[in-house]
């Protein structure tokens, strides 16, 4: 059985390394720099995913070679340098199947990863792994369920197989557009759920926030032809309620540090804030009724204060439900 290959050393390249390396399996975690993959090394843990030492059969390179023959490669970058990263080392891979585990909606394209993978790595599979699940749960074998999307039943069956172990279950589904789109927009309510919290306007207002959030979700995703079941499923409700309610997520963390108006570190991954940026400009684009999502790009643009996107969105027409 070849190697597993993981391209992207942060918290959930490691935590699937992690779990997948104790079924016995070996797996190859790549790093873009050298200085940071020697540093994991060193201590045998990455300082992304603290408290966590790495198994034995889990190697660290920078060598993007080391996982070129994988049959298997999972694509754990954050969702912005997914396309440059493809750019670059996507011709040395030659996987069969290529997971994409990132979620988000490319800035400069407006494309989610699946298209991304097609266009730079054409004779491979994409698929999608995506769902409610903190890396620091998945790497202490916590129970964690997701969705394994790819567009090919025959190895999206075989994907689920191979990349389900004892803690982590896998559930299937044909239909990328809806696991990607799940992934990319629970994000932005994240961020809008963590305003609510950290400006003080309450849990009721939390609960409607996340119910009219998941109405706009499905009405974008709709849109691209996602099925409604895959946006009620993991990759979608489950991880809108995961993401909205958790102080361990980084969107929902950011959101309170804008509610609050708080420093917060520019160097934390937080996705939903450039796929904001991306689903307001393709929303408007498109005529999409996205007033949630309009207003997380707004506030974090500065072109709205938070108090004015309250006001605006509290002050929208009445309407049925
Ligand atoms: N951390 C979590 O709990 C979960 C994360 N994800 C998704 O996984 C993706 C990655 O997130 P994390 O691992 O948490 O991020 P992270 O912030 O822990 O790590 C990001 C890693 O990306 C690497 N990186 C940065 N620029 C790069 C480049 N140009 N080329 C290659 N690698 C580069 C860095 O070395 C860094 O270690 C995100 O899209 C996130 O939404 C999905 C589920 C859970
Ligand atoms: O995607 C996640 C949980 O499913 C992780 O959320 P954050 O990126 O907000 O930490």
């Amino acid at each position: 059985m070849s190697v597993i290959g993981i391209a992207g050393a942060g918290a959930f390249g490691t935590a699937m390394g992690v779990v997948l390396a104790q079924t016995g399996r070996e797996v190859a975690i790549w790093a873009h720099e050298e200085t940071f993959a020697e540093e994991i090394r060193q201590r045998n843990e990455n300082a992304r995913l603290p408290g966590v030492k790495l198994p034995e059969n889990v190697a660290i390179t920078s060598d993007i070679d080391d996982i070129g023959r994988s049959e298997l490669v999972l694509l754990t970058t954050p969702m912005q340098v997914l396309a440059g990263m493809l750019q670059t080392h996507g011709g040395r891979l030659s996987a069969r199947a290529m997971v994409a585990c990132c979620k988000g909606v490319d800035l400069a394209t407006g494309r989610g990863p699946v298209a991304i993978i097609a266009e730079n790595c054409p004779a491979t599979v994409p698929a999608v792994l995506t769902g409610p699940s903190f890396a620091a749960d998945i790497a202490r074998g916590l129970p964690t369920a997701l969705t394994l999307a790819c567009a090919d039943p025959g190895v999206g069956a075989a994907l689920q197989e191979q990349l389900s172990t004892p803690t982590l279950r896998l559930y299937r589904t044909t239909d990328t557009v809806g696991a990607e789109l799940g992934g990319a927009l629970k994000n932005v309510m994240a961020i809008a759920a963590g305003i609510v919290i950290g400006t003080g306007l309450g849990e009721s207002a939390r609960a409607a926030l996340i119910t009219r959030g998941f109405a706009e979700m499905q009405r974008f995703a709709r849109a691209y032809g996602a099925e409604p079941e895959t946006l009620a499923g993991l990759s979608g409700f489950g991880d809108l309620v995961l993401t909205c309610t958790s102080t361990q997520s980084r969107n929902f963390s950011f959101g309170v540090a804008l509610g609050k108006a708080q420093y917060f570190d520019p160097e934390v991954t937080v996705e939903g804030a450039a796929t904001a940026r991306a689903v307001a400009a393709i929303a408007t684009a498109r005529g999409i009724d996205m007033p949630v999502t309009q207003s997380v790009a707004h506030v974090i643009d500065g072109r709205r204060s938070i108090s004015e996107a309250v006001k605006i969105l509290l002050s929208r027409p009445l309407k049925e439900e």
